[in-house]
């Protein structure tokens, strides 16, 4: 089989390892190049020793890589550092980015959410939409996939098909959701240490703060063609990885499971659960599945919708690779068919 050069912008980080994760077993790419900024120079092992077993290129800062040798980069940098380096890389170069820099449509929309102007609006307006499972058509022939945000994704799963299908009331969604902490990054934060973490929760970007609000908009307004704001309210828990999304819809609570049910009866890495069972985060760890599970509301009328995804897989660097998998016109399951790891 074919192998395809690839190369990891941000391999020292969370989503960058997990890509080298989940790359090291898959049947038709090859790494040969990774990034890092502060680490570069050291061996990936040195970094990660969970990757010991790997035999990885050396960390190298990205102006000493040499794209020419490359099929495919994934870019897992912060936002607003991506859309710089991104503008510099080889323009026939087919990139997935990890990052927020790309996801909007809309240069007002960036700057409201990301607080400052895009610098390569071409790149924006060129870029498809990650979210593999309504995007697939775009995506094979894109040069340029922006991933979803992870809480974006996790909410999306629950409401894409029921806004489709005009089953909701489109005026009353909420999305109560509650994350891990991987998804904040591997960079050092004072209120991710241990002691300030592990023994309770709190909600975080109350208020319509969240940056993952801009991705809402743009798809549910789209879907809808008229403009839709939820609700959301995020929650930080003392668990690496995962994010469970209960999602408050005023609906028929059987119309909605039988519309999901039936959206995604041939997707692989989304499963529908019988009606009124629900999924745990504990059943999606390390893998590329997404579980919902829907169940009527005590108030006659209204159902909740329950998501769940590994924010390092299904919700950043499984998509990636799910994306990259159509872009170079790979079983788009190739690497990814793992088993989530349990207990
Ligand atoms: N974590 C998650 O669950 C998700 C993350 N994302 C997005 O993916 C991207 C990566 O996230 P994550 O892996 O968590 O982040 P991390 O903070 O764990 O890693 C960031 C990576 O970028 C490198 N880096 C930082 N600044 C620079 C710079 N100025 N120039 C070059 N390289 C730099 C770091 O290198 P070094 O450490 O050597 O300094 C590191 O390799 C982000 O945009 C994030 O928002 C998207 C969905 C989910
Ligand atoms: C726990 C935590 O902090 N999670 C991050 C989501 C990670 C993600 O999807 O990041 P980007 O949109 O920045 O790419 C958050 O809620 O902002």
């Amino acid at each position: 089989m074919t192998q395809h050069r690839i190369a990891i912008l941000g391999a020292s980080g969370y989503t960058g390892a997990e890509l080298v994760r989940l790359i090291a077993t898959h049947p038709a790419m090859k790494i040969v190049a990774l990034s890092a900024d502060r680490k570069a120079g050291m061996a990936m092992d040195q970094v990660f020793p969970f990757l010991r077993h790997l035999d990885l290129p050396v960390l190298q800062k990205i102006d000493e890589i040499d794209f020419s040798g490359v099929d495919l980069c994934f870019c897992a940098l912060p936002h607003a550092t991506t859309q710089v380096v991104v503008n510099a890389l080889p323009r026939n170069l087919k990139i997935v980015d990890l990052s927020a820099d790309f996801r909007l449509r809309d240069p007002a929309e960036y700057e409201k959410w990301y607080g400052q102007p895009h610098t390569a609006v071409e790149l924006q307006r060129e870029a498809v939409y990650g979210l593999t499972e309504f995007y697939r058509d775009e995506i094979k022939t894109a040069r340029l996939v922006a991933g979803t945000g992870c809480n974006a994704a996790t909410g999306q799963f629950a409401l894409r098909p029921l806004i489709s299908a005009g089953v909701i009331d489109l005026d009353n969604i909420l999305i109560d959701l509650k994350a891990g902490v991987s998804g904040a990054g591997r960079s050092l934060k004072e209120n991710l240490l241990h002691a300030e973490l592990s023994g309770g929760t709190h909600t975080y970007s109350m208020g319509g703060k969240h940056r993952h609000l801009g991705e809402f908009d743009q798809e549910f307004s789209k879907i809808a063609g008229r403009p839709v704001q939820v609700r959301f309210s995020p929650h930080l828990l003392p668990m690496n990885r995962g994010i469970l999304a209960t999602v408050y819809v005023k609906a028929d609570p059987q119309v909605v499971h039988a519309t999901l049910a039936k959206a995604y009866a041939a997707e692989p890495f989304l499963k529908v659960l019988p009606f009124g069972a629900l999924p745990s985060t504990r059943d999606i760890a390390g893998s590329n599945f997404c579980h919902l599970g829907v169940i009527g509301d005590r108030v006659p009328g209204h159902a909740v919708v329950v998501a769940v995804l590994d924010n390092l897989t299904k919700g950043s660097s499984g998509q990636a690779i799910q994306n990259a998998n159509l872009m170079l016109g790979i079983e788009e399951t190739a690497g990814l068919m793992l088993a989530p790891v349990f207990p």
